[in-house]
């Protein structure tokens, strides 16, 4: 087998720092990359191999807690080359270059990783086939967004199309990485007493949440083109509902994985024009205190309509689901970072005991949190001790911690692991990002058709635009929101 190289274009980048070299690293130090691998950085910033190590280096003691042993040794695998990935003339030095990386005339087990801003997601591949670099056993990561509506995305998946095989292709969705994301399927598929309540009969509705006490960070020049519809709900959360709502495989290869993925997104109830003006709320930061709101963020500008904030009621129009909505919302500075699915199961038909503290548990609730404090919970009534039928809400718990220290691993490494290893499952396959796409596209249109549309403004720290606190009673329900300061014990409070 010819030399494994990773070649990383947007090496210079925050993900790559932040994300892939501590993932790498962490590959590296359990003995998980190929004998004698090697990893090419490409950008247009100006690196020497040695600088470019010392930079990662440097990088890594920031990423990586505690700095570890062989980060050294890490770094003299990293080579860098400076060309301008948009332009054709540089990728006859990138063949030359892996040819000397590698001492073969022809290397072709190459690993692609497209880490730059998506606007160059067509140009690469393009130009990798000018130059012949799509060789038999090369494969190719591309970060999300894949596309910026349906037609982009179809477009990009017939450049791709044109220039590799759909099994060279890994459009990668870290949240698919996630350790807890895979468990959703465990829970469910692994068990044989949940199953048969995880349907319409049993469950009333369910809220998806994925939100981040951060802002955007220094990333307002690629933010204020995607905002929040793009950047998280398209994929990540639709990727949740998808988990959560999907049919068991009959055996789990991956391309029975990811048809019954699409089958999921293909069941998604078209939206209508009174869920376009009802059932989505979309927001934007705005500042509290010494921090600032989304519009006075740099590279933002004054008078920026992109949102920050999003919740919007869904459907699944099949056998399983018909009626039962699901709540989705992500956001920027909110209270706390949390993502989590809270399955509200029905309300028993009848009370007949009295109620702690005059507060009735309505029903029974799941709740499968992946971030942070990893783990599950049951909440479900049980009577206080001492006189009388009095019924409170207590909570069955799992938490992550009490395997002993196993750690629930980096979902960057588990995916490159498993895109040098050849398994494509954890990742979107061309019809499911299409599908995807064609669900959310009205969404978009009618945002640009409508510039006027609400968008509503939330103070830094708060659970979003009010509104969709009115769309969640709309249903008799409030959202479910976490403490703001979770720990393992009190980790389900709600506000
Ligand atoms: N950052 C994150 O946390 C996450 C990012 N992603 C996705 O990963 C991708 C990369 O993100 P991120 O690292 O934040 O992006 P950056 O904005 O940091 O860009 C990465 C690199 O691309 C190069 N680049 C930027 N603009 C151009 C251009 N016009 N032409 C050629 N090269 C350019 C730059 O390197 P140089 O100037 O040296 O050429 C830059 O360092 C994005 O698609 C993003 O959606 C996904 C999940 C999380
Ligand atoms: O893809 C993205 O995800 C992160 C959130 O990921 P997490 O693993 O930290 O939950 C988000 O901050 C970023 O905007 C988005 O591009």
């Amino acid at each position: 087998m010819s030399k494994f190289v990773m070649i990383i274009f947007g090496a210079s980048g925050d993900l790559t720092k932040r994300k892939l070299m501590p993932a790498l690293y962490s590959l590296y130090k359990d003995n998980r990359l190929p004998e004698g691998f090697a990893i090419l950085g490409i950008g247009r910033t100006e690196y020497a191999d040695e600088t470019y190590r010392d930079y990662i280096l440097n990088e890594l003691e920031h990423f990586v807690t505690p700095a570890e042993v062989g980060m050294k040794e890490f770094c003299t695998h990293l080579h860098y080359l400076s060309i301008d990935p948009a332009k054709e003339e540089g990728y006859a030095t990138l063949d030359q270059r892996l040819q000397v990386i590698t001492g073969e005339k022809e290397p072709d087990n190459l690993l692609f990783y497209l880490a730059t801003p998506p606007s160059l997601y067509g140009v690469i591949p393009l130009h990798l086939k000018t130059a012949g670099l799509n060789r038999e056993h090369t494969r190719i990561i591309v970060e999300k967004p894949f596309g910026y509506n349906l037609e982009s995305a179809q477009e990009l998946n017939k450049i791709y199309a044109s220039v590799f095989e759909e099994r060279q292709i890994y459009r990668i969705d870290h949240f698919l990485g996630k350790e807890t994301a895979q468990n959703i399927l465990a829970f469910r598929f692994a068990n044989g007493i949940f199953e048969p309540l995880w349907n319409r009969n049993y469950i009333d509705y369910v809220e998806v949440t994925a939100v981040e006490n951060l802002g955007i960070e220094q990333r307002g020049g690629f933010y204020d083109g995607t905002g929040a519809l793009r950047d998280m709900v398209q994929n990540h959360l639709i990727q949740l509902v998808a988990l959560t709502a999907m049919e068991p495989p009959a055996v789990f290869t991956a391309d029975n994985f990811r048809n019954e993925v699409v089958k999921v997104y293909e069941s998604l109830k078209p939206l209508t024009e009174e869920d376009l003006n009802e059932h989505i709320v979309r927001g934007q930061y705005t500042a509290s205190g010494s921090k600032k709101g989304y519009r006075e963020e740099k590279n933002v500008p004054a008078d920026s309509r992109t949102e920050t904030y999003i919740a919007m009621k869904i459907g699944i129009d099949n056998w399983r689901w018909s009626g039962v909505p699901f709540y989705i919302r992500t956001g920027k500075q909110m209270p706390t970072k949390v993502t989590e699915i809270v399955v509200h199961f029905r309300e028993t038909p009848h009370q007949m005991f009295h109620c702690h503290g005059g507060h009735c548990p309505r029903a029974n609730k799941l709740i499968l949190r992946l971030q942070p404090n990893e783990g599950i919970v049951l909440k479900f009534g049980m009577k206080v001790p001492g006189p009388g039928f009095d019924v409170k809400q207590v909570m069955m718990d799992f938490s992550y911690d009490q395997l002993g220290g196993q750690a629930t691993g980096d979902a960057y490494a588990r995916l490159i692991e498993d895109c040098i290893q050849g398994d494509p499952t954890l990742f979107t396959r061309s019809d499911a990002v299409e599908a995807s796409w064609r669900f959310f596209d009205p969404v978009l249109r009618y945002w640009s058709e409508y510039p006027d549309a609400p968008l509503y403004g939330y103070p830094v720290g708060t659970w979003g635009p009010l509104e969709s606190e009115a769309m969640m009673h709309e249903h008799g329900a409030d959202w479910t929101n976490p403490c703001k300061n979770l720990t393992n014990t009190d980790q389900y409070c709600e506000l």
